[in-house]
Formats: C-alpha cells, structure tokens, sequence
C-alpha cells in the first residue's frame, strides 16, 4: 500500500484564505483583529515559530505585536505584559511562547491571560470547557489536526483512535476532542507496556511521543492513519518526526509528513482562534477595534 499524504501546507494554505476573507469582512465593521506573541529568551526554534506567527497573520491582514523578553526577565515583569495586553482592546488575542525558562512558573503566566483573549487554548478555563464540549478556544496543534482529518474525508465515529503522548497541550485534547466525535480512544505514554499491541489497534494513530522516528511499520495496522505529532533532528540533522516515514508510508492508508503536516496547520489554527475571537469581542463591543 502506498499512502496518501496528508498536506499540512495545501490544506493550512486553503483555511487561511477563508481566514483572511473573514479578518477583511470584521475590518469592514470596523474591528482588525490584534494578536500580541510574547517572546522570552533567544531559543532558535521559538524565535522561528514566533518569527512565522508574525509574519502569517500580518499576511491574514491581522494587527501583530511581538514583544521580545530577555531569559533574565523576572516572573512579575512577564506578568506585567501581560496584564497590559489584556488590558488592551486592540489586542484580541495574546501568546506566551512555549517554553518559558525554568524560574518562571508556565502555569501562572498562562492563567494571568485573560481566557477572552486566550487563543492558544491553554488556559485552565479553555480547557474546562473544551472537556465538557462547551465553545472555547481549543489548542492549536489538536484543533489542526481535527481539521485536517475533516478536510482530508476522514470518518473519525466509531473509528479507534489511539495516541501516543500524554501532554497537556497536545496528547490530553487531542484524546477529547477525537471522543467528542464518537471516536474510541486509547492513550498510551512512555510507561506503557507492549506500546504495539495498542498501536496495531489503531484506525487513527497520532503520535507525540518527542523521540525521532520511533514509531515503524511494526507498530502500524494495515490502512490506519497516521498522524505525526513530532518535530526532531535525524543522525543527519535533518528534520524528521516521530514516525519513520518511509516505513510507515508502507502500511499507512494516509500519513502526514513532516515537515508539511501537523506544523503549518498549527499557526493556521491561532489564526483561527485570533480570528473568532475577534468576532466576539467585536459583536459584544467590549474590546474595541484599533
Ligand atoms: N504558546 C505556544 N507555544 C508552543 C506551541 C503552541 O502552540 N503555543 N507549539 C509548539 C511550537 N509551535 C508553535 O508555537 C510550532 C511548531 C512547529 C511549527 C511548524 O510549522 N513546523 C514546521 C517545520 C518548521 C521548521 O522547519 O523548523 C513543519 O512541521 O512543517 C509551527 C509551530 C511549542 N510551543
């Protein structure tokens, strides 16, 4: 079997025409959405990422605002910004890029944003409502993946969808977002024991397990899907995820690569959520346009 890839770009590229259409409709009203990214620290690959954030929703045609932080700035001056952000009412949605440094305390940045503004889904009340399938931001990286099986025909009811990984912004939603469309889902994490005779289970198998191409042809049942969560460097220093791919294609019905799959689809998403929360903001008058 040769699988089908799963275009990150095509279908990221498609969404945000519909984005940019509906940033043009709100701006007509009078209201331009605003995203403000904060960035602490020099890391490269979060200075690309927020460097792309940037730069894709000027494209949507979105107010952007990045503040840069130095790895020395203290808890309460972070805190500062983003009191000040939520305060704004030209800012519709804030980010605080992940990771933080290690004395600064994720969780109590993240709830000092106001869930209003709260576009990477993260916060405690996001996540609240999301797990009782009430309307909220949902995080970026599981809502794109939603996406993408939705845009690619994938009937996810009664399929059995199995992750590997267990984290709070990727592996946790991703399980609840799949079982609020009827699917079956079992979670496996580091401790699991016999990971392959889950995984060969699998009709939808998203991986997140943070280690370079780990999952094979081996742990894959004939004509799953497979949805690759990873973003690691090969012996090579190449960028690969955490399904070896060439393998998996093997055995896979559909496969997304990496990079091109899950990546681009998660700006999309923040997109998105800047986007709809816009849209709320506006209609209710309370965060102004610029
Ligand atoms: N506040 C947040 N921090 C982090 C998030 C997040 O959603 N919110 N997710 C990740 C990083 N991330 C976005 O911030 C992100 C990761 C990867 C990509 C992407 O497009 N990857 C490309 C390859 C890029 C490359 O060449 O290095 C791909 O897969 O094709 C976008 C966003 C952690 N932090």
């Amino acid at each position: 079997m040769t699988a089908k890839i799963i275009d990150g770009v095509a279908i990221g590229k498609e969404l945000r025409g519909e984005i940019k259409e509906g940033v043009s409709i709100l701006e007509a009203s009078g209201c331009k959405p605003g995203l403000a990214v904060i960035l602490v620290g020099e890391d490269p690959a979060s200075q690309t990422y927020v460097k792309n954030k940037e730069k894709s929703s000027v494209e949507a045609g979105m107010k952007s605002e990045l503040i840069r932080l130095p790895a020395t700035v203290t808890e309460k001056e972070l805190l500062s910004h983003v009191d000040q952000l939520n305060k704004d009412e030209t800012i519709h949605g804030i980010l605080v890029q992940l990771p933080l440094p290690k004395h600064i305390n994720e969780d109590l940045v993240i709830q000092a944003i106001d869930p209003r503004k709260d576009v990477d889904g993260f916060h405690p009340q996001s996540v609240g409502k999301m797990m009782i399938g009430q309307e909220t931001f949902l995080p970026c990286t599981p809502h794109g993946i939603m996406e993408m099986l939705n845009r690619t025909g994938v009937e996810i009811a009664g399929k059995h969808a199995v992750i590997i990984g267990r984290s709070n912004i990727v592996g946790k939603p991703m399980g609840q977002l799949l079982l609020q469309k009827d699917a079956t889902v079992t979670y496996c994490h580091s401790r699991t024991k016999d990971l392959p005779s889950f995984t060969k289970q699998a009709d939808i198998l998203i991986v997140a397990i943070g280690r370079a191409k780990f999952v094979t042809d081996e742990h894959i049942k004939d004509g799953a899907i497979v949805i690759d969560v990873g973003m690691n460097r090969d012996e090579n220093g190449k960028l690969c995820g955490d399904v070896d791919f060439e393998k998996a294609k093997t055995v896979a019905s559909a496969i997304t690569p990496v990079p091109g799959g899950v990546g681009p689809m998660t700006i999309t998403m923040l997109l998105k959520n800047t986007l709809q929360s816009a849209e709320m903001a506006c209609k209710k008058g309370d965060l102004q346009a610029e």
